[in-house]
């Protein structure tokens, strides 16, 4: 087994720093259970000489033009597009997730991002309001301060440069925990930022569990958090945000419906439902895990997709003809396999897999439920692995009340012909981003987020500017100023 152990576990003021003090964190390649490196959470040494340093960095930092800043970010985007292939495979070894999947959506989004930003950075500009008699007012859009990033162990380079591009384009530092079980891309990110010329403290990696993000969260000078993350964590983490008044963007989790009626183009509709679903094994959050077919069209679409599922690949994730990977820890693994005895018990029909593979690492036959009701567990609650439940529905009215009953709302996608019963759909799911005969697709330009209990703010797109920087108003006077005495 390859070693994948970083030169020291945190990279803080431009250069790797180790404390071995703190608990270890075991790094494990999902797809043989085998510990590929191992590192330790941050001590509070640790996490005061990060918080230190993104503190000390950010006024300089904030100084420069935005286009100064900008060539910076677009510059990594330049080194991480030229690593690709490298980066890929630790993304690969940090998740399990196949090089298939790696080699396009994980360092090519974070650099899709930082390019994106970069660009952007240049043109943040305030306004200006005239007011009677010649007094006016101008707005500056500034920095927020040193931003807290925390990372899901799904994304983990994705992730950290989706939080650090919007954050550094706008002037603030930023600190950055990584999941403890996807410990390793970021401290690549870090390195590479600093090659592309982004100066000491501006971008730091801190290791660690719960604790000490939370830890981190609590000191005054952190500005802003920004969490990927479960529901769970994300109510802990808004309440210690409140407590300090600082900014908070939350990207949780979902259950998002998909709904395919039955004027739909049957394979994309089975290719969406695919991708919603087993798509880095099932670990998105913005997965489409409850999938309404509509009844004249629920044989065939069982009958294509159990078809196309007996194409999926499942094995070594370095091999590029590999569709479907480990999952990514034994927790997590056990959590799905809790959740497919929950669905057979109650009386939901397993189609096709859900079985454990008994071989060394994470391994999992992708499920299918067909008969699921609505208040079924696995309907309800977030699973996080490769598990799709097929549910049946007569009408529009019904399968949209239907697809909000739920607390989450990430994601929603409608399959139809007919564009005008789409549009209503899209209208009327009580999601942060709806899709139209299309599923999944997050490009950088466009917002990111969820309602309800899914989170607020928004990641990505100019929407993310308005949750890393913060507007003053400052009014100018050109007249004598007066008072009544
Ligand atoms: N909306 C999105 O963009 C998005 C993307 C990916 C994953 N997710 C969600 O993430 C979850 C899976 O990831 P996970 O299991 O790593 O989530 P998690 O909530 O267990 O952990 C997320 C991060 O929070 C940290 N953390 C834990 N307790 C904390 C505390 N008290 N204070 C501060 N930080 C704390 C963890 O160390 C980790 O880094 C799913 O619910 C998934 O839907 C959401
Ligand atoms: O979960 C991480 C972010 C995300 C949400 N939906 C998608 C789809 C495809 C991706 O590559 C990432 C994501």
């Amino acid at each position: 087994m390859t070693s994948q152990q970083p030169p020291a576990s945190h990279y803080i003021a431009g250069a790797y720093l180790d404390d071995a003090e703190g608990a270890a964190i075991p790094v494990i390649y999902p797809a043989t259970g085998q510990e590929i490196a191992r590192l330790h959470a941050a001590t509070d040494a640790v996490i005061d000489k990060a918080l230190a340093a993104a503190h000390a960095a950010q006024p300089a930092w904030a100084a420069l033009s935005g286009t100064e800043r900008g060539r910076i970010l677009r510059k990594a985007a330049d080194i991480l597009r030229d690593r690709n292939h490298e980066m890929s495979v630790l993304e690969t070894y940090d998740t399990g997730k196949p090089l298939s999947e790696t080699l396009i959506a994980d360092a090519t989004s974070a650099a899709d991002a930082l390019e994106y930003f970069g660009g952007l950075a240049g043109a943040l500009t305030g306004e200006h309001i005239q007011l009677p008699e010649g007094d006016f007012v101008y707005t500056r859009r500034e920095a927020l301060g040193v931003v807290l990033g925390i990372g899901a162990w799904n994304y983990p380079t994705q992730i950290a440069a989706w939080k650090a591009a919007p954050a550094l384009a706008c002037g603030n530092t930023m600190v950055m925990k990584p999941s403890e079980t996807t410990p390793l891309c970021t401290l690549k990110l870090a390195e590479i930022l600093t090659e592309a010329g982004a100066p000491p403290g501006v971008f730091n990696v801190v290791q660690g569990y719960g604790p000490e993000a939370a830890k981190m969260l609590e000191d005054p000078r952190i500005a802003k958090v920004s969490l990927t993350g479960s529901v769970p964590t994300g109510l802990k983490v808004y309440q210690s945000a409140a407590a300090g008044m600082k900014h908070a963007t939350l990207e949780l989790g979902g259950k998002s419906p998909l709904v395919i009626f039955d004027d739909a183009d049957l394979d994309s509709a089975v290719s969406a439902a695919i991708n919603g679903n087993f798509y880095s094994t099932g670990q998105i959050c913005s997965n489409s895990t409850r999938v309404f077919v509509q009844s004249g069209i629920k044989q065939a679409f069982l009958d294509r997709l159990t078809t196309r599922m007996k194409d999926v690949v499942i094995g070594d994730p370095l091999d590029q003809a590999t569709t479907l990977g480990p999952m990514v820890s034994e927790r997590q693994l056990s959590i799905t396999l809790d959740y497919i005895e929950k669905g057979k018990a109650e009386g939901a029909r397993l189609v096709t897999g859900g079985e454990r593979h008994e071989q060394e690492g994470f391994w999992i036959a992708p499920a299918v439920f067909a008969d699921v009701a609505d208040d079924m567990t696995i309907a309800r609650e977030e699973i996080f692995g490769p598990v799709m439940s097929v549910l049946d529905f007569e009408t529009e009215d019904e399968v949209l009340a239907r697809a909000n009953a739920t607390q989450f709302g990430l994601a929603a996608g409608v399959f139809t012909q007919d564009l005008t019963r789409a549009h209503r759909m899209a209208a009327g799911f009580q999601a942060g981003t709806c899709y139209i005969n299309a599923f999944n697709l997050t490009p950088v330009e466009a917002p990111f987020g969820g309602m309800k209990m899914s989170g607020m703010g928004r990641e990505n797109s100019k929407a993310a500017i308005e949750h890393y920087s913060q507007l003053k108003s400052v009014y100018v006077g050109l007249n004598p100023t007066e008072a009544p005495f």
